[in-house]
């Protein structure tokens, strides 16, 4: 079966308003149910490239196209439907914290509604059935009425996930989800987004600090400096003597 590509970046460039170059020149294409890890040092661009994806921040110039259409370009309605194919995990998790995880995981289906009725927490029960579906994917249920508040972070990040695949994404950004997380715990997390590519064919792109971890579940390493790529391999061809090349000649910030 010929590879659907999913995401590409053509000639991106992002100039930020201080002048510093956030993205340089940057291409690549990304495959339907890859798992690719972004790698590189603090200041690398990373961020500033995931974020670029579900345009939270405006590229300077080039062409960012998820399954084909550019959504550099898109506003508005466009932009939200767009949206709702991209799914996002940050460090901290980004729950309503003095809320159930139940209303937490339906809310990943906002972009379905329009906001008066998210706003009353009006969801169908087909979408409630959905919440307490995909919460059994990350091993959740049992907390469905539980406040966020009362959760471990491993638990919280798992909860984030079954938010995510209530938009039905197919690709999902996570921005460093394991950062704030024991090892134990990391791998965990990791296991879950790793059942997205594995049972979902969803494409996983995850900023992560950890090599040892982008060598145990990437498909692909794609590794940035001061804003360049410099690095584009399948896991095949990557070894942990390249990925440390990545991390020299560069300071921490
Ligand atoms: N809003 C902003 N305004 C100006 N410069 C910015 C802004 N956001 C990021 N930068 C700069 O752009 C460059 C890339 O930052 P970015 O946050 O994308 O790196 P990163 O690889 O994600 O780093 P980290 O691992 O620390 O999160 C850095 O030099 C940073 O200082």
């Amino acid at each position: 079966m010929e590879n659907q590509i999913v995401l590409e970046f053509k000639h991106v460039n992002k100039t930020y308003q201080s002048g510093v170059k956030g993205l340089e020149d940057i291409n690549f294409k990304i495959n339907r149910g890859e798992f690719v890890a972004v790698v590189g040092l603090s200041g690398a661009g990373k961020s500033t490239m995931l974020n670029s994806i579900n345009k939270m921040i405006d590229i300077t110039d080039g062409e960012v196209l998820v399954d084909g259409v550019d959504i550099s370009k898109l506003k508005g309605k466009a932009l939200r439907q767009m949206r709702r194919k991209i799914g996002m995990i940050f460090q901290n998790f980004n729950l309503v914290e003095r809320t159930t995880v139940q209303k937490n995981v339906l809310a990943g289906r906002s972009g379905y509604y329009p906001t008066w009725k998210t706003m009353l927490g009006l969801y169908s029960k087909a979408d409630k059935q959905k919440a307490v579906e995909e919460l059994d994917k990350v091993n959740m249920v049992k907390k469905l009425y539980r406040r966020a508040d009362e959760l471990s972070g491993g638990q919280k990040q798992r909860v984030a996930i079954a938010r995510t695949l209530m938009q039905d994404p197919t690709l999902v950004l996570a921005d460093e989800p394991v950062a704030s997380l024991d090892p134990k715990t990391s791998k965990g997390v990791m296991d879950d987004l790793y059942h997205l590519k594995k049972y979902e064919n969803i494409t996983v792109l995850v900023n992560i600090h950890s090599v040892e971890l982008a060598l145990q579940y990437a498909d692909r390493i794609i590794g940035l400096r001061d804003g360049k790529l410099v690095y584009n391999k399948p896991i095949a061809e990557a070894n942990e003597a390249d990925l440390k090349q990545i991390y020299e000649n560069g300071v921490e910030q």
